[in-house]
């Protein structure tokens, strides 16, 4: 693709990690940022630039066409499909794509970086924390005249418990931080710290970034943002809390110029609040006395519910879309059993508007930052069934802290199967009691003020026009 040049003007380079709930948090915000009147560079491997496009949510396909996509040519990496036995449920099968990019995808994207330096009057680079790289090569940039931000594609408490898992804000609300290897597989963690040490040894101090953007709101994690504003470790950078970065819907769930899903006709039937949404996004597979155990519950609770029944992506989604298929006779007993009631997609499901719709009441989620401030920014309850990385945490923020959410299984358990009566408890809860009600109650009054926090006027609005002030200053 061409890359326009304008002597007098900032150019954006967004960098996301190559796993859809980054992907999709850095096309928000590049589409954002192009609604601004920026020019905006999104680079990725081909098959991630394709996957970010294809799959993006809450915009008119047609706003596509104010980003400049640019594939990063990586040679062909592995992509086997995820292990539903494997000792952790972390989505280990993506390790092969994620060294492959992280070494890969430097040299063309430091090309990208010279060719849009010279043209522009400053190149402003948003990575993927994940990825550090990418502020190394925007400090290499032989005009100087690049500048890097990290963008917090988790919640921001994450990172004080990161920083210190026995922080006294913590402590004060009584929430527990889990140990990171716990949470997620050694080999993950391990790669996270060796491509930070190395980005640290090679770039220097002058490769720090210049701030960061977090996808939140002080809605829901104010004093958070404020304790990492105070962490030494954030003491040079500028922050900027612009989320949620997903658009908001309004209760009839229409995205602009997108054909709707069958999924929402059926919605639009129902009675207003009275379905429950199940899906566990897109890195998380169930092993099959799992999957038997949900639908026993689903079928035995009686209640209206949409099932995404899905397995992990594969690190080429277009190699294998990760549509279900091993359920299939389960499937056509349960479909039969539930006609009426419920409904399973095993494609690709519309998450956003589903959470939107004004039928449905509460949705039974791992807990993915996506999937948590997409459901709180839409004022629906969570039924926490936290698999692994930071979900375990996001299941304590919403159940603990906010009492918008309600925890389907405590992770003492994580290596055991939920029986269908301990799963089926808490959906009645849920949408039967009153204290479900008063859960539903509290995410409804969360999700009022998340929506005000991205209104004109509100702190997210604010932190985005900071941001776009600041960038193009
Ligand atoms: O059928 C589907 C399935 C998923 N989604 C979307 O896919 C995204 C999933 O993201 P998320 O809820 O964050 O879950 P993961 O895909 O598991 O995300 C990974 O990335 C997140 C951001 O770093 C982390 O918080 C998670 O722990 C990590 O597993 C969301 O936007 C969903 O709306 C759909 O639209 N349709």
């Amino acid at each position: 693709m061409a890359v326009d040049s304008t002597e007098n003007s900032v150019a954006i380079v967004a960098v996301p990690f190559p796993a859809q709930g980054h992907l999709n948090q850095l096309m928000h915000l590049s589409l954002l940022l192009a609604s601004r009147g920026l020019p905006v560079h999104y680079a990725a491997p081909a098959a991630h630039v394709r996957q970010a496009r294809s799959r993006v949510h809450g915009w008119d396909p047609k706003s596509l066409v104010s980003i400049h996509f640019h594939d990063l040519d990586v040679p062909a990496f592995e992509s086997p499909a995820p292990d539903p036995a494997a000792p952790s449920p972390f989505p280990n099968h993506l390790m092969p794509l994620w060294e492959t990019f992280t070494t890969a995808a430097r040299a063309p994207l430091a090309a990208l970086l010279e060719t849009l330096s010279a043209t522009h009057r400053r190149v402003v680079v948003v990575y993927d924390r994940l990825n550090s790289f990418a502020a190394v090569e925007a400090a290499r940039v032989g005009k100087g005249n690049a500048e890097a931000f990290a963008l917090q594609c988790v919640a921001i408490s994450y990172n004080i418990g990161w920083l210190d898992p026995g922080h006294q804000l913590l402590r004060d609300h009584g929430l527990e931080f889990l140990p990171i290897d716990v949470c997620m597989s050694k080999e993950f963690v391990e790669f996270v710290f060796r491509t930070e040490k190395e980005m640290q040894e090679e770039g220097g101090a002058g490769a720090a970034p210049a701030g960061m953007v977090m996808n939140t709101s002080r809605a829901i994690e104010g004093e958070f943002i404020d304790t990492i504003a105070a962490h030494p470790v954030f003491e040079n950078q500028k922050l900027f809390a612009v989320g949620p970065l997903n658009p908001l819907l309004d209760a009839s769930a229409r995205t602009p110029g997108k054909a709707r899903h069958e999924c929402m006709d059926w919605l639009d039937e129902q009675p207003a609040a009275s379905v429950l949404y199940v899906s566990f996004g897109t890195t998380s597979s169930f092993l099959g006395e799992q999957i038997a155990e949900l639908a026993a519950a689903l079928k035995g609770s009686k209640q209206r519910f949409i099932w995404v029944l899905r397995e992990a992506d594969r690190a080429d989604i277009f190699a294998d879309s990760g549509e279900s298929r091993n359920h299939d006779k389960m499937l056509a007993e349960f479909t039969k059993e539930t006609e009426g009631t419920g409904l399973v997609i095993t494609g690709w499901a519309p998450q956003l508007e589903i959470l939107a719709h004004g039928a449905t009441a509460a949705f039974m989620s791992h807990c993915g930052w996506n999937s948590t401030m997409e459901s709180l920014s839409h004022g629906k309850p969570i039924l926490a069934w936290p698999m692994h990385s930071d979900q375990p945490w996001d299941a304590e923020l919403l159940c603990k802290y906010h009492k918008a959410g309600l925890l389907v299984r405590p992770w003492e358990k994580h290596n055991e199967v939920v029986p269908a009566e301990d799963i089926q408890k808490v959906i009645e809860e849920a949408m039967l009691s009153d204290n479900g009600m008063a859960v539903r109650q509290r995410a409804k009054v969360l999700g009022e003020a998340v929506r005000a926090s991205v209104a004109d006027g509100g702190t997210s609005s604010q932190g985005l026009d900071d941001f776009v002030a600041h960038i193009s200053r």
